[in-house]
């Protein structure tokens, strides 16, 4: 695949799209295939960069991997390969996406044992996996880091459950310690646990496996571990990041655009975020539907002061939609504050909306004021890289409501968290291809 986009934009796009399976979810329920000898039959899977190599380094553990059909695989974990854990192959592979962080979790609950180079993923500040340790460590095994090597090991004779009180609400961190709470002896109660609806799968999906996971869904889980998992299916949900990016795709390029089968329930406070920038959609039955507007207004706090968007753990607005939202606010009427909260070096790409005209201050690293033009003055096209999954999107977005032509390179980025996307865009009216 060749690495860059050109992109003709300025122009209006109609028709209905689909939402990929969940990135985020996916990552998680691949490494939970490691918890049982079973089959475990996933569907839904997104066919995307970080996706497929999760899978390659299940091969590599000598999972037993069978493609049924688009999205549609069947796992067996009965002879896991223990020792490519510590090989150099895993060191190198392991390093290349951040969902490999969530097979420590079934590794130490399974073997007793786990290892991790520190994991990849994106650039956009620290990201520290203190919380994941913490919580191994809470249930009873010894930790370990190799500072040269930039390698995590874990042992672990028995895991015995506890009431483990997380010091931040972290996605992976709970998705890791629940899957290793699973197999353990007793009852482990985690507070401050990440209930966002990919976790809640998650849990689940675990508990049709046998286990015993109550509280899914908040802020504090309780489970009963149990001696054995089994087989199970599972259908990922539909990419809620996905889902907003076509709501922001619609209304900066004024198009009518249907998103098929959101599950709606899911989507927490997303559809209302893009509602306060005065961007209209409707729930149609199971659909998102986006008529065109040919401008949007933002709305003010009820004290008549400007409004904020941060992201915050759910049922907070998540962080990996505000690059979205920061994009969209950009031919808003009225202004705009984003606040990004928990990266710390995901903002720095409006240097390139800026090159773009857009109307940006960038106050600090984690906040941005946006003046929005109000489609009266249209972003100009220009060359840019992308510098991680999200901003990459917005960019795109960007690229799709501009005048003249862009090219966005280093879409590996892109490339990793979303399936077919100049496909998908051409069958809705997108001038765009890979170059
Ligand atoms: C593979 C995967 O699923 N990646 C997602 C996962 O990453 P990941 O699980 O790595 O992110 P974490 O939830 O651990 O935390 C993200 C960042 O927010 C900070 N933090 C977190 C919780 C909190 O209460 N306060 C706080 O400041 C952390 O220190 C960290 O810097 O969740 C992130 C937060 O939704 C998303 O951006 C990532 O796309
Ligand atoms: C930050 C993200 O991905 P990862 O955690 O895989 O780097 C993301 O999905 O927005």
């Amino acid at each position: 695949m060749s690495g860059a986009f050109e992109i003709r934009g300025g122009k209006r796009l109609s028709g209905e799209i689909t939402p990929q399976g969940a990135k985020n979810e996916a990552l998680q329920i691949l490494c939970a295939v490691l918890l049982t000898e079973d089959e475990v039959r996933i569907n839904n899977i997104p066919d995307i960069k970080d996706v497929n190599k999760l899978i390659e380094i299940l091969q590599d553990f000598n999972v037993k991997v069978i493609k049924n059909g688009k999205g549609d695989y069947t796992f067996k974990a009965d002879e896991v390969n223990f020792d490519y854990i510590k090989s150099k192959e895993f060191k190198k592979d392991g390093a290349k996406l951040r969902g490999s962080v969530m097979i420590l979790g079934p590794m130490l609950a399974r073997f007793g044992e786990a290892y991790l180079p520190t994991p990849g993923g994106d650039k956009i500040g620290r990201r520290r996996l203190d919380t994941h340790f913490q919580g191994f460590v809470e249930l009873g095994a010894e930790f370990s880091y190799d500072e040269e090597e930039a390698f995590y090991s874990l042992r672990a004779k028995e895991l015995n459950g506890k009431f483990i009180l997380l010091e931040e609400a972290s996605v992976t961190g709970t998705a890791n310690i629940v899957m290793a709470a699973v197999l353990a002896k007793g009852k482990t109660r985690i507070y401050n646990a990440a209930c966002e609806p990919y976790l809640q799968q998650l849990c689940k999906m675990l508990n049709r496996m046998g286990a015993n996971i109550s509280g899914i869904g908040s802020n504090l889980l309780t489970i009963e571990g149990v001696d054995k998992l089994h087989g199970t299916e599972h259908t990922m949900l539909p990419d809620m990041v996905e889902i907003g990016s076509w709501i922001g795709l619609a209304a900066m390029t004024k198009s009518e655009i249907t998103i098929k089968n959101v599950n709606w329930n899911q989507l927490g406070v997303i559809p209302n975020t893009f509602r306060k920038l005065g961007i209209e959609l409707e729930q149609r039955g199971d659909d998102i539907y986006i008529p065109s507007q040919e401008n949007y207004k933002v709305q003010k706090f009820i004290d008549g002061s400007i409004l904020t968007v941060s992201d915050a753990p759910w049922p907070g607005f998540t962080p990996d939609l505000l690059s979205i939202i920061l994009v969209v606010a950009t031919q808003a009427k009225g202004s705009v504050l984003i606040h990004q909260k928990m990266f710390e070096s995901r903002l720095f790409f409006v240097d390139k909306l800026i090159d773009m005209g857009a109307q940006i201050i960038l106050c600090d690293p984690h906040r941005a004021t946006v003046i929005g033009m109000n489609q009266e003055t249209p972003l100009r096209g220009t060359t840019m890289i992308s510098p991680d999954i999200r901003a990459g999107n917005a960019l795109l977005i960007a690229a799709l409501s501009a005048e003249g032509k862009s090219v966005i390179q280093n879409i590996e980025q892109i490339d990793r968290g979303y399936e077919n996307i100049d496909e998908r865009l051409r069958a809705i009216g997108a001038d765009i291809r890979r170059i």
